[in-house]
């Protein structure tokens, strides 16, 4: 039988850590809820790409190759990008299974493809002087500079949450694999591309070379609805809404804003940098670079009620 076609929107769906969980085991559990989401969407004929986050998981790999590298002689050293490679494939092939698996279940026909895919960073990027992106686990203070003191690692706060190890985090320029992504959508394909915002590659003379960073995947995800004309752009994480004065007795949840209003805010400095910051500033990006777009932030269980106008956080370009 042939595959249908989305007939309805194209959006482009950034997954942040909370439908990812934090080991593979608990993943593979959190994913088949998150596949139950996302279906929910294609199910109204919604064309998706689904993107998602690897802070956590770029982390683990990363640390479990230097930890084993430094114990015994067997084990190779893992490069960083290769460990960013990994990270998008297997979050990207447990996502794909869930996704198709939900499809299945529901009688639609519908299939997955996942792309491990490159975005190209400038070397110049003043990120690569000033690293800003949490990857892996939370550490106390005292452990976190421990870390930072014997592995020559750069460790930050991270929004009132617990200390992580920071790396990088330059500006996504052009999504290497867009062509294939582009043409699988077009085709009906479900397609999960741009993991943990794709891995970071230079653009040489010598053609494409990782370079070891995180590029944040809510930019990356911002890049690629761009440049795909999606309809939206959907953030899905923690919060049902982004807020202003959060976490105090002020907090006030906000329906919509534009990005001259959306500015505002960030010059009051209610949205925390490395968490809400970042999201509110890719939902800019792309509303400025196709403003027939909207931006919706939200939960994951909020988002096809989110699709259909009724809750989340709506950044327009005016
Ligand atoms: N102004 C704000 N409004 C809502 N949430 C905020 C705000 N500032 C910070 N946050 C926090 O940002 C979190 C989202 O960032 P983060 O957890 O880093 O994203 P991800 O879901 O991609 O992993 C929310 O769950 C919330 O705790
Ligand atoms: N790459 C990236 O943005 O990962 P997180 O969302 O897990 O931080």
């Amino acid at each position: 039988m042939p595959y249908e076609k989305g007939n309805g929107k194209t959006v482009v769906i950034a997954l942040g850590g909370n439908a990812l969980g934090n080991t593979p085991q608990e993943q593979l559990e959190l994913v088949r809820n998150t596949a139950k989401h996302i279906v929910d969407m294609i199910e109204d004929g919604t064309n998706v790409v689904v993107s998602h986050g690897n802070g956590p998981q770029v982390g683990m790999i990363n640390n479990a190759f230097a930890y084993a590298a430094a114990n015994d002689d067997k084990t190779p050293d893992m490069p960083f990008p290769e460990a960013g490679a990994m990270s998008q494939g297997y979050i990207g092939y447990q996502l794909s299974q869930a996704i198709l698996n939900e499809l299945k279940r529901r009688d639609i026909m519908r299939s997955t493809a996942c792309i491990v895919t490159e975005t190209v960073v400038d070397e110049d990027d003043p990120a690569f002087q000033n690293p800003t992106k949490p990857v892996g686990a939370f550490m106390d203070e005292e452990t976190a500079k421990a870390k930072a003191a014997e592995m020559g690692i750069t460790v930050k706060e991270d929004a009132g949450r617990g200390w992580r190890e920071v790396v990088a985090s330059p500006i996504p320029k052009r999504i290497v694999e867009f062509d294939a992504v582009r043409d699988l959508v077009e085709d009906g394909y479900v397609v999960v591309s741009t993991g943990g915002g794709g891995v970071p590659v230079f653009e040489t003379g010598d053609g494409y070379v990782g370079t070891p960073a995180v590029i944040d995947k809510d930019r990356s995800s911002a890049l690629m609805a761009a440049e795909l004309g999606a309809d939206m752009l959907v953030i899905l994480t923690a919060v049902e809404k982004v807020c202003v004065n959060f976490n105090t007795p002020e907090q006030q949840t906000i329906d919509e804003m534009d990005v001259a209003q959306a500015e505002e805010y960030i010059k009051q400095g209610q949205f925390a940098p490395g968490s809400m910051l970042p999201k509110v500033e890719a939902c800019i990006e792309y509303v400025e670079a196709y403003p027939e777009g909207r931006a919706l932030i939200t939960s994951l269980e909020c988002a096809a009620a989110g699709l259909r106008g009724e809750t989340g956080t709506v950044i327009t370009a005016n």
